[in-house]
Formats: structure tokens, C-alpha cells, sequence
């Protein structure tokens, strides 16, 4: 890939979070990208770390060739209405970080051809440890293949349908959520019996480090590994037991599954 020039329209949470993975990955220099979000106070902080700053879409828009959209649903439309007239055929790539809303559903609000890649990160791209899905429809393969390389400097990627974009936000997007609640309460149980605050949390973090880099590593499924730790009468499958008759792994499935149900209804106005 040629450095194409980036732009990240609506530089709030998940925006912030690219631009920062571009900067750690050295994939690009804050100078090279170029941020949008409303307020102008909220932008000075990018400025200050060397990136191109603005309130104005259409400048960024003209300045660059990659357009990550990283607005809220409920925000999408009026964005989409106000780059239009500077998007360029066979100039601009748009990748849509979007919940919920369809490739289609997309292009049917831009007048010219451009392409529409639908990506779904995590937080954690700030430090090139996201999970992040991606689609594309068939005639959109060459961009697909620029967002790939982009956000495979940034984590781990995975291509999917595009209709397991919604579900892939749920398990993905929402997933870091949960999965630092869950560390947070271990390290509450940690105090309790006995550490410091600080302490417990450092222990339960590595400890779910560790835990997910075993699944990594050995491809190995879960509950064999679960059951290397279950003692015959001990004290885990105890603890074990006690989560699950208190609803653990039902709680986890039913959050996703309502996640992934919200999902659907975020950009529910359009059809495709
Ligand atoms: N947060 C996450 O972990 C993830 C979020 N997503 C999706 O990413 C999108 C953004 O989510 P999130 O970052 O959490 O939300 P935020 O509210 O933090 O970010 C949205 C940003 O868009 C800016 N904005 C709104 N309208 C415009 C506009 N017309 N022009 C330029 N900037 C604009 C806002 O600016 P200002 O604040 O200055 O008003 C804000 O900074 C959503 O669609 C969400 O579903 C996807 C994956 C993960
Ligand atoms: O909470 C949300 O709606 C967004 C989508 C996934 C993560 N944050």
C-alpha cells in the first residue's frame, strides 16, 4: 500500500483510539492523519500531539484518501449529507466504523462510486491488540484488501459476511467491555480475601492474560484447559460451581445476545 493519506471523521472514543494505534504501530505519523469531531476544544489535544486538526469534514475529506467514519449512528446521516460533494470516484476509500449501519445503506446516501468497507475494531487498537472484523461487498475486494493491511498492523483480523457485522460488534466492540468488567469483579473477590486494591487488579489481569493467551497459543478449547485446573475435591470447581449456579456463563451469553439485538436497531430506519 501506497501510504494513502487518512482521515478520521469523528475523533470521540473508538476514533481516538485508531489514531493512536496508527501513531504506536508507525504506520503513519500523527502528521500524516487528520482528525474531525465538533469540538474544537476537544481537538486542541490532537493538535498538540502533531496531528492535522479541523472541524470541517470537507477539508479533511479533500486532504486525504482513506475516510474512517467514526460517528454514532444517530450521527452518520447529517456526515454523510456534508462530505458528499468532496468525495471523489477512484480518489476515496471509505471504511465505516459505524454500529449498525449496512454497506448499502451507505452508499445509497453518496452520489458518486466509492468504495465501502465496513470495520469493526475494539479498543484496544490504541495498543495493535484489537480484534477487528471487516466487510466488504464483492465489488469493493481491492479496498478490502488496503483495510486489511491497515488494521492487521493494528491486531488481529478476521473477514466476514456483512451480516455478521452486528453480531461481530456484540462479541467484539461490546466484548472488551465485558470482558474488563469480569477482570474488575475478579479483583474485588481479590480484595476480599485479602489484597490490595492495586495488587488484585495486576493479579487478575494477568491472570486473564494469561487465560486467553493459552486458548491463543495452544488453539486448545477452553473447558480442557478448565479442566487442568479443577483439583478432584479442590477448591476451584467449588468457585466454579458457585459462578455458574449464580448464572456466570448465562449472564455472559445473555449480554451478548442482548447487545447483538440492540445492534440491529441502531440504524434501523433504512433498508438496504
Ligand atoms: N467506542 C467503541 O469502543 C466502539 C465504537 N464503535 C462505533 O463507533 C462510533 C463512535 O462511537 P464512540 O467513539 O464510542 O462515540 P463518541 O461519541 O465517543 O464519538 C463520536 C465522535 O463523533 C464526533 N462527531 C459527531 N458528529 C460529527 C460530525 N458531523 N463531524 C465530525 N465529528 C462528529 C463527536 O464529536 P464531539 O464529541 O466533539 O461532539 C465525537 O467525537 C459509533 O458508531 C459506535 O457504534 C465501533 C467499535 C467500537
Ligand atoms: O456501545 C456501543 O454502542 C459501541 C458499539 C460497540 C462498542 N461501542
Amino acid at each position: 500500500m501506497n501510504r494513502k493519506k487518512i482521515a478520521i471523521l469523528g475523533c470521540g472514543n473508538i476514533g481516538s483510539a485508531i489514531a493512536k494505534g496508527l501513531v504506536n504501530s508507525k504506520l503513519y505519523k500523527s502528521s500524516q492523519i487528520f482528525v474531525t469531531r465538533k469540538s474544537e476544544e476537544l481537538l486542541e489535544k490532537f493538535s498538540k500531539e502533531g496531528f492535522q486538526t479541523s472541524t470541517n469534514n470537507l477539508e479533511a475529506v479533500k486532504n486525504s484518501e482513506i475516510i474512517i467514519i467514526a460517528v454514532t449512528p444517530q450521527q452518520l446521516d447529517d456526515l454523510l449529507k456534508e462530505i458528499d460533494s468532496e468525495l471523489k470516484e477512484n480518489k476515496h476509500i471509505i471504511l465505516s466504523i459505524v454500529t449498525g449501519a449496512t454497506i448499502n445503506q451507505i452508499k445509497k446516501q453518496i452520489t458518486k462510486k466509492i468504495p465501502v468497507i465496513r470495520v469493526m475494531p475494539n479498543t484496544a487498537i490504541a495498543i495493535q491488540e484489537s480484534m477487528t472484523c471487516i466487510a466488504s461487498l464483492e465489488e469493493d475486494k481491492d479496498s478490502l484488501d488496503i483495510a486489511k493491511y491497515i488494521f492487521n498492523q493494528l491486531g488481529k483480523t478476521i473477514i466476514i459476511h456483512e451480516e455478521l457485522m452486528v453480531p461481530a460488534t456484540a462479541l467484539c466492540a461490546s466484548g472488551i467491555a465485558f470482558f474488563l468488567r469480569a477482570i474488575r469483579a475478579a479483583s474485588q473477590g481479590g480484595i476480599e480475601i485479602g489484597f490490595h486494591a492495586e495488587d488484585a487488579l495486576f493479579m487478575a489481569s494477568q491472570t486473564a492474560k494469561g487465560a486467553a493467551s493459552l486458548l491463543l497459543k495452544t488453539e486448545n478449547h477452553p473447558e480442557g484447559e478448565v479442566d487442568k485446573v479443577t483439583t478432584p475435591m479442590g477448591i476451584t470447581i467449588s468457585g466454579l460451581n458457585q459462578m455458574e449456579h449464580a448464572g456466570f456463563s448465562s449472564s455472559l451469553i445473555k449480554g451478548i445476545v442482548t447487545s447483538a439485538e440492540k445492534a440491529k436497531t441502531l440504524y434501523a430506519k433504512k433498508d438496504s
